[in-house]
């Protein structure tokens, strides 16, 4: 589960720490939902824990997409920044904030590209 946040026609791209095998690599911040949640109640909780901010949650971007272990599926949302909150990278290495030209700037984890590829008409 992801958050594509969408501010000012730019996403935000958030580089991982860990584990070791896909650190340095970026991502939509997000995480797994825990049982009893629903995807946005997910999104939001994951937004504050690894951003400190507030979030509104909108249309799924591009297709659900299995992970490689084949255990999960990844699915990511549009999300609008709550009321100016700033968006801190507590949990990640970097962070940066991606207009449609720069989303290949960044090595996103391989399951991200057929998203990635759905998001240009987001920041247009
Ligand atoms: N958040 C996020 N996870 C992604 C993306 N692309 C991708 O393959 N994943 C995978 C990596 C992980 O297998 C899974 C999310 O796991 P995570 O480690 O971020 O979740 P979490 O914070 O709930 O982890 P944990 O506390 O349960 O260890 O989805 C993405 O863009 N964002």
């Amino acid at each position: 589960m992801g958050a594509a946040i969408i501010d000012d026609r730019r996403v935000l791209a958030c580089e991982r720490t860990s584990p070791p095998e896909v650190a340095g690599r970026w991502e939509f911040p997000g995480g797994k939902v825990e049982p009893g949640e629903s995807d946005v109640e997910a999104l939001a909780r994951e937004c504050v824990e690894e951003l400190g901010v507030r979030v509104e949650i909108g249309a799924q971007v591009g297709p659900s997409v299995s992970l490689a272990h084949g255990r999960a599926v990844l699915r990511v949302y549009a999300a609008r920044l709550v009321d100016g909150d700033e968006p801190k990278a507590l949990e990640h290495s970097d962070m940066r904030w991606l207009g449609a030209d720069e989303l290949a700037d960044v090595v996103w984890l391989p399951a991200d590209a057929p998203i990635v590829a759905a998001l240009p008409p987001f920041l247009a």
